[in-house]
């Protein structure tokens, strides 16, 4: 989210307004999915000590990927902004080497830095599992092993940052609901309730009409066009085939994987969004 452009609060935190944010991010995640889906599976590069000799290293080809590309990301003040989170520990990352902006605050602070609300490790877990070896197995490529380890993996951390922004975004969108009717959560938020959380939360008609959009911009995405602007469409079968992706896992990713655990983002700094409140100010909730 830019928190620089000059808008207020409320602005930002209005749900149109963050659900936009998240339209576009659609367009970010299938971009860079294309983009990994160019190379094969390469699943040497997830296998801890796969690299041992030549980095020195016991983790994975894509977990020193990770670290040396936050590292370089933190010291430019990148996990300073509330809406960025790392997959490495803040305390292995260095100190950023300017001055952190000074932005609004946006959040509720003891919930946004409670870890349960820090989803990467679940994020990672569902990308190499299930992701990466679907939108690899059909493409044109079709092979297990192309060598491009240093382009797979640049692709795989520019993938998990933008889940890991997408998913989080989570907290906005509950601060945003919380704001709007306090009165409806404090209850299950004093004598903590998960399921009727969740069931606040959630929005069915926006789950539905999102995975159709999605559905549809994969398609457009992964379709060619000539020079006279004429849409060469490309069978939803044959789009992986083509090097393209696979429509049917972009669509299962969001079903099965980004939605709920951005549910369960928004569940989390929910179940904290009263710790440190004063009495008086659940009270003045309370009364609305
Ligand atoms: O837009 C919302 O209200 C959200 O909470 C976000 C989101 C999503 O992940 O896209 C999650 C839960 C809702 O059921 C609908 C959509």
């Amino acid at each position: 989210m830019n928190f620089t452009s000059g808008a207020d609060v409320s602005e930002l935190l209005s749900l149109d307004h963050i659900r936009n944010q998240l339209i576009r991010l659609e367009d970010t995640i299938i971009f860079l999915l294309i983009e990994r889906a160019q190379f094969a599976y390469n699943k040497k590069i997830y296998q801890p000590g796969a690299f041992k000799d030549e980095l020195n290293y016991e983790g994975s080809w894509l977990e020193w990927f990770i670290f040396e590309i936050e590292s370089f990301h933190a010291k430019a003040r990148r996990y300073t902004s509330p809406d960025e989170h790392a997959f490495t520990p803040l305390d292995k990352l260095p100190q950023p080497i300017i001055k952190p902006q000074s932005l609004p605050s946006l959040l509720h602070q003891p919930a946004a830095k409670h870890p349960s609300v820090n989803v990467n490790s679940r994020i990672l877990a569902f990308y190499l599992d299930h992701i990466v070896p679907g939108i690899t197995s059909t493409t044109r490529l079709a092979l297990e092993d192309d060598g491009n380890y240093g382009s797979a993996a640049t692709r795989d951390v520019e993938v998990l940052q933008a889940l890991s922004r997408r998913i989080h975004f989570g907290m906005f969108v509950s601060e945003s609901k919380f704001l709007e009717a306090p009165h409806n959560f404090i209850p299950h938020i004093l004598n903590p309730n998960p399921e009727a959380l969740a069931g606040l939360i959630t929005k069915p008609a926006v789950e539905a009409k999102l995975l159709i959009r999605l559905a549809n911009k994969a398609r457009v995405y992964g379709c060619e066009m000539d020079a006279d602007g004429k849409v060469i469409e490309v069978p939803d079968e044959e789009m992986a085939a083509r090097g393209k992706i696979d429509l049917a896992t972009i669509v299962s990713m969001y079903r099965d994987w980004v939605i709920p655990l951005t549910k369960d983002v928004e569940v989390d700094y929910l179940l904290h969004r009263l710790d440190g409140v004063s009495q008086t100010q659940i009270d003045e909730w309370m009364k609305r």
